[in-house]
């Protein structure tokens, strides 16, 4: 992650002339800001996440990898989605484009509505501080800082006042199991622990979006356990989450399973509860293979 992650529920100035979405779209609502196209009926609400046939070619030391292929993909508030697949078929790729990690080749993106797939690093740096969350596999935390200095440091970043940062900072901790642990720093701390301590980093802010690339994939079933029912427990509550994960058990946690395969969507299917509509909306590999 380019920067400890994010904060509040207000946006962003309107974008800078060079900045900003593409020539071809029709801009709506704030000067700079492209709204995403309407789902359906004016009373639908806007999707957290949309995109369009997103593309990402990695060009390294040998062949091109068209690690994604053309992808679309709606995520409604509330959803828990999970993205599965072998490795190699592009899965933390397609995080990246939506963190802003990585910036696609070709194909739009947008964020709670706000076209971003043209937005460059400074713009994405205060959308990560402000709306989108993001966990790791190794957690990322800033090694010399205290837990209570790395979980409030997202939120002073996006303006909050010291005292307010520390009172959301006190809440999560004590949420997360981790009162007491305020002044020791990461290399103090278990896997697990350190998770938790990025899981509060990544929501203090309250984004519209937490992200999560194999959150659990280097703890022990101890701490996957203990990751699986916090994120549950902030599902539950209404976070939005888009996970990627080899875990079964941890994709059965979600409402919404995504299999990734070669850079395309090869199943995109609703669990549980969830499932009463059926599919969500299946595209690319599954269909040829129908
Ligand atoms: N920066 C990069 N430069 C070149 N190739 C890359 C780069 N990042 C990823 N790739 C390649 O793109 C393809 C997709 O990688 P990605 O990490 O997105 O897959 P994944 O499904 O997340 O895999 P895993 O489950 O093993 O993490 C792979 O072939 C990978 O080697």
């Amino acid at each position: 992650m380019s920067e400890a992650a994010p904060a509040g529920d207000h946006r962003e100035p309107p974008a800078a002339p060079a900045d900003g979405p593409g020539p071809a779209d029709a801009p709506t609502g704030r000067p700079g800001t492209t709204r995403a196209p309407a789902e359906g009926t004016g009373t639908a609400p806007t999707p957290i996440l949309r995109a369009e046939q997103l593309t990402k070619t990695h060009h390294g030391e040998g062949a091109a990898v068209h690690a994604v292929r053309g992808v679309d993909l709606t995520v409604q508030p509330g959803e828990f989605v999970a993205v599965t697949g072998p490795s190699g078929a592009g899965k933390s790729t397609l995080l990246h484009l939506m963190g802003g990690l990585q910036r696609p080749d070709s194909g739009r993106l947008w964020l709670d509505g706000e076209r971003v797939d043209q937005y460059r690093e400074a713009r994405w740096a205060v959308l990560r501080r402000r709306r989108v969350g993001i966990v790791f596999q190794f957690f990322n935390l800033v090694s010399n800082l205290t837990v209570a200095d790395n979980v409030e440091l997202p939120a002073l970043l996006a303006g909050a006042s010291p005292a307010a940062a520390r009172a959301s900072r006190a809440e999560l901790l004590a949420e997360l199991g981790l009162e007491g642990r305020e002044k020791s720093v990461p290399g103090e701390l278990s896997g697990g622990e350190q998770q938790r301590v990025a899981l509060a980093r990544a929501l203090v802010n309250h984004p519209a979006l937490l992200l999560a690339d194999e959150p659990a994939g280097s703890l022990d079933s101890k701490g996957t356990r203990e990751v699986l029912r916090l994120l549950t427990r902030f599902h539950q509550r209404g976070q939005t989450i888009l996970m990627v994960t080899h875990d079964a058990r941890m994709a059965s946690a979600a409402d919404r399973v995504i299999s990734f395969f070669d850079g395309r969507i090869a199943d995109d299917a609703m669990l549980g509860s969830a499932a009463r509509g059926g599919r969500h909306g299946v595209s690319g590999v599954l269909e040829l293979k129908e």
